[in-house]
């Protein structure tokens, strides 16, 4: 049996700017086929990594491969192969949606049909308006358009619903799950929890340019963070929080102990919120003394 080598080998990449350490012996792999969703806080270092594997950026150290290629040294013909939408894109400016995605579409040996992606983004009322005069939410869609006109086998997704309504959130999820199923490979960035929960398979979470966790969704944050957690008031007034894995046994005994409704009973199972954000806050100390042992370093 032959196994598809990886869509994306990251190997113990490392990205200085001056003194600066944005990315710090980082590695994963992304499978053919797979959406991978990168997390962590502002200034973790996703938007340095993507940049690398897009070859908009040169590494400090390590080695990385993107559809097989070094993307320091990628050519137009690789190029092809990659759908791409930035964090911030330059202003649309005098061309409508349609005129901007024909033009785009003749730069791809396969490009999908211009009518079709527009669609799928649901911009079919604005597809003569010009770009200059749609929302921002309407601007991004274009933005996403473009980033799979070229019928990409690696989408790069940087931030892509940032001010886009519920609804349209929505509506993009069902288009990127609908291109995950064609088969195209998907990186994403997001700071919405819930979008990688509902798009990801697999999470990698970076802090202080370090990876502190991967791994499909429910993995992360290990074994015991997805341990439901049990809530209810006592007689006396006070709000009491127990951790189990068995929420309805206790639930039960409580319904017994109270000989009736429990007060204020919730029972939740923590989301990949939740777990993020334990991670985030065990972490960050560490990577905060150790950025302010360099500040100190650097300031004498
Ligand atoms: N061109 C640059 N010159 C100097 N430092 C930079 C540059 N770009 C990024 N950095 C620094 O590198 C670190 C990582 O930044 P990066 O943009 O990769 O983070 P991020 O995880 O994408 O953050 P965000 O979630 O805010 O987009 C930060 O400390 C940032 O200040």
């Amino acid at each position: 049996m032959t196994s598809t080598p990886p869509a994306v080998v990251v190997d113990g990449l490392h990205k200085s700017y001056g003194d600066v350490v944005a990315v710090d012996d980082l590695s994963f792999e992304i499978h053919r086929g797979e959406t991978f969703a990168l997390l962590g806080p502002n200034g973790a270092g996703k938007s340095t990594t993507i940049e690398i594997l897009e070859g908009y950026r040169r590494r400090t150290g390590g080695a990385v491969s993107v559809l097989g290629t070094d993307p320091g040294t990628g050519g137009l013909d690789w190029r092809a192969r990659l759908g791409i939408v930035l964090q911030d894109l330059p202003e649309g400016g005098v061309h409508t949606v349609r005129e901007q995605l024909t033009q785009a579409a003749r730069y791809y040996p396969r490009p999908r049909g211009v009518d079709e992606v527009i669609a799928a983004v649901g911009l079919e009322s604005k597809a003569d308006t010009r770009i200059g005069k749609l929302s921002g939410g309407q601007r991004r869609r274009v933005d996403v358009a473009l980033g799979v006109i070229g019928r990409p086998e690696l989408l790069f997704l940087d931030e892509p619903t940032t001010g886009f309504d519920p609804q349209a959130r929505h509506e993009f999820w069902r288009l990127v799950r609908s291109l995950a199923e064609e088969g195209t490979t998907i990186l994403l960035t997001t700071h919405y929890l819930d979008e990688a929960e509902q798009l990801a398979d697999r999470v990698g979470v970076i802090i202080g340019g370090r990876l502190a966790d991967i791994g499909r969704v429910e993995e992360i944050g290990g074994a015991t963070s997805r341990v439901p957690v049990v809530r209810w008031r006592e007689d006396d007034g006070e709000l009491r929080t127990r951790r189990t894995g068995a929420p309805a046994a206790l639930v039960a005994e409580l319904v017994g102990r109270f000989d009736g409704e429990p007060h204020e009973l919730t029972v939740t199972r923590p989301t990949l919120e939740d777990v993020y954000l334990d991670l985030v806050a065990t972490a960050l100390p560490a990577a905060t003394s150790s950025l302010a042992a360099a500040a100190t370093e650097v300031a004498r």
